[in-house]
């Protein structure tokens, strides 16, 4: 006979919580059957009473109780700020959110997954991805208007005969020299012919600065009005102008007509300088400043206000080949360094966050590692981050350099996109490379390549249409709260950003495989007065690129530890001390132990 007072060895204890587990889980399902399918849609682990709201709003009963593709959405979560102690709202698939607050001086609030689903705290619905609160993408000539974007499926007057050959799934977004503002009121026929009203006239900015709209105005009403035209799409002005979404949908009957309309959106017509619009009831989000945008950092900026009672947040990224220009773009969307860049492929290895706060909106921009054929076991975990990335977005810009042709990673990429549920639009990066025939050409070349909501021409280092493709990401987030308190500019780890800063500086100047074998990782970061001491190690695979780093009588080094400390005191706004090593560890990137100890 056992003895009831003995103690249970390890294993019978073992035994004996499986047999509580399976007990409680039989409970569950028995429970679950009870309540029947309505509650099994339920977000798992929502609490306090939220609803997950379904990524598209499913859910047989209502909306807000169905479980989407995101899992239980909608969370109360929230993360505290270092700082500001502010709450961010929301939480996704990704666990709960996390309290960084050992930010020091970023203040940042950290959440990851987002508040798009479900209930905010004070009980209102949040409205889940392509949900009701959504206008939807049927919201017809729906003009994106700052510095002259063309509408959504909103058609210019007369674009018919203006454009010619070039009309047909493209309308003009720019009226004669002057960028229509706004909303453009009823959508294109098939044909880009309706008469779009270019509401609101002048828009600011120059009428050459173009963002394509999307054709398609497939039903549904927005603030527009009608637009029940399947191609109408918006040729805004000219040079860099982007192509429509229209054209895409039409391409086999169209197949003349678009070379000459692509064409016709690189041509410039004149930049005219117009003065801001006075119609603040417009779906428009006021100029961008950049320069107050890195007030958010350490200040908070005025809260947002909705305009029209529209707010929309969310999150957008940038996806594309290697080297494709997405982590410029970001920076320069968010208006301040926030992710490393150089001319080498794959630079980027970590997801990074940036927050754009607008008048209107809350642009939450991803980052994202170049997607490529990996070799070695890094790469498999950076394309699976890339592809992690991609189911929770609402909108995916796809980022072509216009200076190379297009290629098979670019369809490949594209490719991918057919089995996704964000809105993907198409961005054409580094155009001040490249003159109008050569644009017209990857214009084109792009536009063949998948159905795209928008195509937008950009330039990150000139700012090109930077602004104008800020317009058109918030207008395909979905209606939301903002996602993060106003102060908020990224939620990336201080050490993980100063890692990276570390990182770039020794990218500089290297070559070959070298590049791909630097890592970096701060150990230490020690506040001393009015200096922080950072410690950090930088890891290479081999001796041979220990030395190579290091250079002649350590001058190598010293240069990288000069370049990075510049980076990093602009980053901190203080001094800095920087402790940096050079060790070895060998073949780090195929080595999963290594991988883990450096982040990936
Ligand atoms: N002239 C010009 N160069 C650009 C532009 N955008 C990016 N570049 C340059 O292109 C190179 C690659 O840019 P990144 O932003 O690092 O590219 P990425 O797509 O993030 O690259 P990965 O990290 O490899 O995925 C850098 O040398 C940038 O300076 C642009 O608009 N114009």
């Amino acid at each position: 006979m056992t003895d009831p007072d003995r103690q249970l060895t390890a294993g019978e204890r073992n035994a004996q919580r499986r047999r509580e587990r399976a007990a409680a889980k039989r409970e569950q399902a028995i429970e679950a059957g009870q309540r029947g399918s309505a509650s099994s849609t339920r977000g798992a682990g929502v609490p306090k009473g939220r609803s997950g709201a379904g990524k598209r709003g499913t859910g047989s009963g209502s909306s807000s109780s169905g479980t989407g593709k995101r899992g239980a959405a909608g969370g109360e979560a929230g993360a505290d700020t270092g700082a500001g102690g502010r709450r961010a709202a929301g939480m996704g698939k990704r666990g709960a959110a996390t309290s960084k607050s050992g930010f020091g001086a970023w203040g940042r609030a950290t959440t990851t997954g987002s508040t798009r689903s479900g209930r905010d705290a004070d009980g209102r619905r949040v409205a889940g991805r392509d949900g009701n609160a959504r206008p939807g993408a049927g919201a017809a000539g729906r003009g994106v208007a700052e510095g002259g974007s063309a509408g959504r499926g909103g058609a210019r007057s007369g674009s018919t005969e203006r454009s010619g050959a070039a009309a047909r799934g493209v309308t003009d977004g720019a009226v004669e020299g002057r960028t229509t503002r706004g909303v453009t009121e009823g959508g294109a026929g098939r044909g880009g012919a309706g008469r779009s009203g270019a509401e609101g006239g002048a828009g600011r900015g120059s009428a050459a600065r173009g963002v394509a709209g999307r054709g398609s105005a497939e039903g549904g009403a927005g603030r527009s009005g009608a637009g029940a035209g399947r191609s109408g799409a918006g040729r805004s002005g000219a040079e860099g102008g982007s192509a429509a979404r229209g054209g895409a949908k039409e391409r086999s009957g169209d197949a003349k007509r678009r070379p000459a309309a692509v064409e016709a959106l690189v041509e410039s017509t004149s930049s005219v300088e117009l003065p801001p619009s006075q119609d603040a009831g417009q779906a428009i989000s006021a100029p961008v400043v950049r320069t107050e945008k890195k007030r958010h950092r350490h200040k908070v900026a005025t809260p947002a206000k909705p305009v029209d009672d529209v707010y929309r947040a969310g999150f957008a990224c940038f996806v594309g080949r290697p080297n494709a220009g997405k982590s410029t773009l970001t920076n320069a969307i968010i208006g301040q360094k926030i992710a490393i860049t150089s001319n080498k492929p794959q630079t980027t290895r970590h997801v990074i966050r940036g927050v754009l706060h607008k008048e209107n909106a809350q642009l939450v921009l991803v980052d994202t590692p170049g997607l490529h054929r990996p070799k070695t076991l890094l790469g498999e975990r950076l394309n699976d981050l890339v592809r992690e990335t991609w189911s929770e977005t609402d909108v995916i810009g796809i980022c072509f350099p216009a200076d190379e042709a297009v290629g098979a990673g670019d369809r490949f990429i594209s490719a991918e996109m057919a089995e996704l549920k964000a809105t993907v639009i198409a961005v054409v990066t580094k155009v001040d490379l490249v003159g109008p025939a050569v644009l017209a050409e990857r214009l084109l070349a792009v536009s063949k390549l998948y159905d795209f909501a928008d195509i937008v021409p950009v330039s990150a280092v000139s700012g090109h249409q930077v602004d104008n493709l800020v317009d058109v990401l918030v207008s395909h987030l979905p209606e939301s709260p903002a996602l993060y308190p106003d102060d908020v500019l990224t939620e990336e780890p201080e050490q993980v950003l100063i890692g990276e800063l570390i990182r770039e500086a020794a990218l500089e100047g290297v070559r070959d495989e070298l590049p791909h074998s630097i890592a970096v990782l701060v150990d230490e970061m020690i506040v001393e007065g009015n200096t922080t001491k950072i410690y950090a190690n930088l890891y290479v695979e081999r001796d041979s690129q220990k030395s190579i780093v290091i250079g002649t009588k350590g001058a190598r080094l010293k240069d990288v530890g000069t370049r990075a400390r510049a980076e990093i005191e602009a980053l901190l706004g203080r001094k800095i001390y920087l402790d940096l090593h050079i060790r070895v560890a060998k073949e780090w990137q195929r080595d999963p132990k290594l991988l883990r100890r450096l982040g990936f």
